[in-house]
């Protein structure tokens, strides 16, 4: 998978380059392209914003400089997928993730200030999938932090990338629930004992404990993903918790 990344701060995507993701890209299971939006910029002072129309507080990027940028960073491609992380976006999922790391090219613009002309996106979506994506609701200063945030739930879900691909599978939300409580050793921390059933050697019971845990923790912290789940999804003994 290529990766390329269109921002002002081209320093801010530094840690993709460390840990595991670094040795990823090490080992050639993605590349990584980080380019500074000012290499396209053409008048001495190197803008990339300017006065929204219609008035407003804060300021716009232009388009022009956006628009020779991905230009470049695309072309060739007969079908890149733009991500332009934005809190106007559609929020951004572990599907998405999924999505996105089948995907050969992914190009990754960052906004900053009051966001991107929006003509950058409507013209890129002539040529190209564009999805303007929400990691969250709030407001960040760029998009620089989204894109981390993003890289780093598709990479993980490559090939090769993560020592145990079991624990992609069994991902938090893989089965529609949050993940419940972990515990490693000692047995006992500060008078707190791991519960028994971890340490039973009863694999069904630890399994329905497991499970339990998980629906207690999603029906406290997550309504929103029970009311989502299938209707079969709960049996008796789940709905009795
Ligand atoms: O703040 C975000 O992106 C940076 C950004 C982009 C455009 C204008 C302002 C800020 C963001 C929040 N949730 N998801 C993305």
């Amino acid at each position: 998978m290529r990766i390329d990344v269109v921002t002002i701060f081209p320093e801010y995507l530094e840690p993709l380059r460390a840990a595991l993701l670094g040795r990823a890209i090490e080992r050639g299971l993605l590349s990584l392209g980080v380019h500074d939006l000012r290499r396209w910029t053409y008048d001495v002072h190197k803008g990339v914003d300017d006065s929204p129309y219609g008035g407003g507080p804060g300021m716009v990027m232009k388009p022009q400089v956006w628009g020779e940028a991905l230009d470049e960073v695309c072309a060739g491609d007969p079908a890149p997928r733009l991500v332009v992380p934005t809190p106007a976006g559609r929020p951004f999922t572990q599907a998405m993730a999924h999505e996105y790391a089948a995907e050969p090219h992914l190009v990754f613009a960052c906004g900053r200030y009051e966001g991107i002309d929006q003509r950058v996106v409507d013209d890129a979506a002539t040529r190209m999938r564009v999805d303007e994506v929400s990691i969250g609701d709030y407001v960040l200063v760029g998009g620089e932090v989204a894109v981390m945030v993003i890289v780093e739930a598709v990479a993980r879900l490559l090939p090769g990338v993560l020592g145990n691909p079991a624990s992609a599978q069994q991902d938090s939300f893989s089965d529609g629930l949050l993940e419940g409580p972990s515990f490693t050793r000692p047995e006992v921390w500060r008078d707190r004992a791991v519960p028994d059933v971890l340490r039973s050697g009863n694999h069904a019971a630890i399994t329905r404990w497991r499970r339990d845990r998980a629906i207690e923790r999603t029906f406290e912290r997550r309504p929103d993903l029970l009311a989502a789940l299938p209707p079969d999804a709960l049996d008796k003994h789940d709905r009795a918790l």
